[in-house]
């Protein structure tokens, strides 16, 4: 007897399966196990050998592929609004480096659910984090269902302290790399240039190609940093962490606002992924990053937020919309980063620079089902000219409804289907003391 397959039908008001192709009339999306196997035009009609199993007809949805925000460090969600209007070296040695040094492995998990939960809510289905107790991190974001690139964040100039790091980023990687069906994966996370020494850098370097996995590093974030780099070493942040060999292994590198022409072609030749964050650089003054010559020099770029203290939200919507019209007025070229390739940053290329396979932020056959459904009733989508323009320019994070990752329902109507957000609200407003070092019996809240 023929082996019949089970299959899940997916009907929706509409979908972008891609930059490139949009359906704006119902389309329906077959689904087996975790990944996409067909999506077509008008309802589903049954196919030899596949048996449906689940139906879910959501005509008042229009079908997105997740977004992947590609920088951040989630549990600073807990340091959101903790030191604003400073520059970046003010604000991380003053204010945010003396919060961190209160850290407790409770603030990283309950900081990364409150984060998975703010970038549900904002249509994200998959993000990396450089952070600390990151064994923490894992476990938050394995409950909530989302995809993550997780690194443990690599400082230090003491060699035992050096040490130490390699050898917790090796048990890091030994425990969640793939984890959960691949859900989980871990890069090494070398914090920048100008907290790791040369030498680190390339053990860092050494391990992650022992170990098969990728890096990201923050290079070239500031004027500041590139200067004192060239006064130092006669070579940019991008240039040294060439030198260090760091790029050896698949590498991305966060920010690279201050990258040159020399810089750009050292990027592309080694095939380094930037994620390229306009509203963190815009907020700490760092500068904008030169999109439109890393993109036409071929260089893989995705979106990010970076942590909530620098952004001071994870809505990649927002993010989306910044790249899109940022880099026009700057350029004073309204022809500059199109919708189609916004949406691409924010979905494909990002995926592309998590180092995920080819296929990933998309709807096509073959993807993986991480789709995000948005209110197709909203008024941003009335009347329709176009609906990529429409998701790039008008809709916003108040359009998600549901998220799919995987095939699961990680959230329906707005409400996580793992998380326990009321105890997530909680549980922020009491470690806010743990890290500020306060008791607060006047502060009311409701
Ligand atoms: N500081 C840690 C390791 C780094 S974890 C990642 C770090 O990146 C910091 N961070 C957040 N945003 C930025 C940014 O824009 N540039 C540089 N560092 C950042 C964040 O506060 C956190 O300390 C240690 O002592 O081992
Ligand atoms: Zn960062």
């Amino acid at each position: 007897m023929k082996q019949e397959r089970a299959v899940t039908v997916l009907e929706v008001g509409g979908a972008i399966v891609d930059r490139e192709t949009v359906y704006r009339q119902p389309v329906h999306i077959v689904l087996e196990g975790p990944s996409i196997v067909r999506l077509g035009e008008g309802a589903y009609a049954a196919q030899p050998g596949e048996v449906v199993v689940r139906r879910w007809r959501k005509l008042d949805r229009i079908a997105i592929p997740g977004l992947v925000n590609v920088h951040g460090h989630a549990a600073m969600t807990l340091l959101r609004g903790a030191g604003d209007d400073l520059p970046l070296m003010v604000w991380l040695q003053e204010r945010i480096f003396p919060m961190e040094a209160r850290l407790t492995r409770e603030c990283v998990y309950w900081g990364t659910q409150l984060a998975c939960w703010e970038m549900l809510l904002s249509g994200t289905t998959a993000y990396a984090d450089m952070y600390m107790m990151m064994d923490a991190a894992a476990e938050a974001v394995a409950e909530s269902g989302m995809r993550a690139l997780l690194s443990i964040g690599l400082a230090g100039t003491d060699p035992a302290v050096q040490a130490e790091k390699l050898r917790e980023s090796r048990a890091f990687v030994q425990a969640w790399h793939g984890a959960l069906d691949g859900r989980i994966q871990v890069a090494l996370g070398p914090h920048a240039p100008y907290t790791c020494p040369e030498p680190f850098l390339t053990q860092i370097a050494d391990l992650a190609a022992e170990l098969g996995v990728g890096i990201q590093i923050h290079l070239s974030e500031t004027r500041g940093e590139v200067d004192q780099f060239l006064a130092q070493e006669g070579l940019t942040p991008i240039g040294l962490a060439e030198r260090a060999g760091l790029f050896r292994v698949p590498t991305l590198a966060a920010h690279c606002v201050h990258a040159t022409q020399n810089d750009i072609e050292i990027l592309r030749a080694h095939d380094v992924r930037v994620a390229h964050n306009p509203q963190s650089n815009l907020k700490l003054g760092s500068g904008i990053m030169p999109l439109g010559q890393m993109l036409s020099r071929g260089v893989t770029v995705g979106l990010g937020t970076d942590g909530a203290a620098s952004n001071n939200n994870l809505d990649m919507f927002e993010e989306l919309r910044l790249a899109a019209t940022l880099h026009k007025g700057v350029n004073e070229d309204a022809t500059a980063v199109d919708a189609a390739t916004a949406f691409a940053l924010a979905t494909e290329w990002g995926a592309r620079a998590l180092f995920m396979p080819e296929g990933f932020g998309t709807l096509r056959p073959g993807a993986p089902c991480d789709i995000v459904l948005l209110d197709a009733h909203s008024p941003h989508f009335a009347p329709s000219h176009d609906l990529l323009s429409d998701v790039v320019y008008a809709a916003g994070a108040d359009d998600v409804r549901d998220v799919i990752v995987a095939g699961e329902w990680v959230m329906q109507n707005r409400e996580p289907t793992a998380l326990d957000t009321e105890r997530i609200r909680y549980e922020a407003r009491r470690l806010k003391d743990v890290l500020t070092g306060h008791t607060s019996s006047s502060n009311v809240e409701s």
